[in-house]
């Protein structure tokens, strides 16, 4: 038999005033896949992830994360499940407080979550992440500024493990990165996702980097969701003159394949 999907997301609509954002989506991400959303800037993507994770409120719709009623969650519901939860943003330079070290940046999960490590196992727990995202034990006492774009969207995807969440949501994550730093930190990703059983959306405006990791995908237009499924597939024979504009418009990826 097979599983029920990790996440259902149901009619999710979103209107800032007279400004309807998103319109109407629906998209069920199975478990221990990377499910693809896709589409130019402003087409909505990043406002479905944050319906998602109820980082935003949803104007209409359903969420259902392993079965529970996302947006009828209690807070105390919604913190259980937020540490189920894991998030990567585009931009390695912003996500991370200049004015803390590694280590208070990769513990601070630690410290919302009191019951998810103490003490000696945190450390523990931070050596061994950093050692998962191909960074030394040394970088702990120091500071974001002294790591480049690609180290520091490694730090960011160590702090969105460290509670070992079931689901990542990946938003754009190495579009402000060089594209070999981009093409590592993608293989590290894949491995992570791959190690972990983890279920990923990821965010992304590229086609061919979707085809390369995406089990399916959405492709969105204007707020709303213009074709589904099999991300070779739609990749391969898009059926929507949209997804083929977009696939026009991107390069093919450089060697990223390892
Ligand atoms: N708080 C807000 N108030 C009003 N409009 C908003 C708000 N947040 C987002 N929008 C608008 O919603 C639309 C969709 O934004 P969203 O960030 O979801 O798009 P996106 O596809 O993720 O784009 P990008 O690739 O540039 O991140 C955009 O037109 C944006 O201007």
């Amino acid at each position: 038999m097979a599983s029920e999907p990790l996440i259902t997301a149901s009619n999710l609509t979103k209107r800032y005033g007279p400004h309807t954002v998103v319109s109407d989506v629906s998209l069920s991400i199975d478990r221990g896949e990377i499910f693809g959303v896709v589409g130019e800037s402003g087409s909505g993507k990043s406002t479905v992830a944050r319906m998602i994770l109820r980082l935003i409120e949803p104007t209409e719709g359903r969420v259902t994360f392993d079965g529970i009623d996302v947006l009828a969650a209690s807070p105390h519901e919604l913190r259980m499940l937020r540490r189920r939860m894991g998030i990567v943003f585009q931009d390695p330079y912003a996500a991370l407080n200049p004015r803390m070290r590694v280590r208070d940046i990769l513990a601070e999960p630690f410290a919302i979550h009191r019951d998810a490590a103490r003490g000696p196992e945190i450390d523990q727990r931070l050596r061994a992440m950093l050692d998962e995202v191909g960074l030394p034990a040394t970088a702990l006492p120091r500071y974001p500024h002294e790591f480049s774009g690609g180290q520091r969207q490694r730090i960011n995807i160590a702090r969105a493990l460290l509670l070992r969440p079931d689901f990542l949501v990946l938003d754009e994550p190495v579009s402000a990165l060089d594209v070999s730093v981009g093409a590592q930190v993608i293989n590290l990703l894949r491995d992570l996702q791959r190690r972990h059983g983890l279920t990923c959306l990821f965010i992304s405006h590229s086609m061919p980097l979707v085809r390369y990791l995406c089990d399916r995908v959405a492709v969105m237009q204007r707020g709303q969701v213009v074709e589904q499924g099999d991300a070779l597939a739609i990749c391969d024979h898009p059926t929507q003159t949209y997804t083929q504009q977009l696939i026009a418009a991107t390069p093919e990826l450089p060697a990223l394949v390892n």
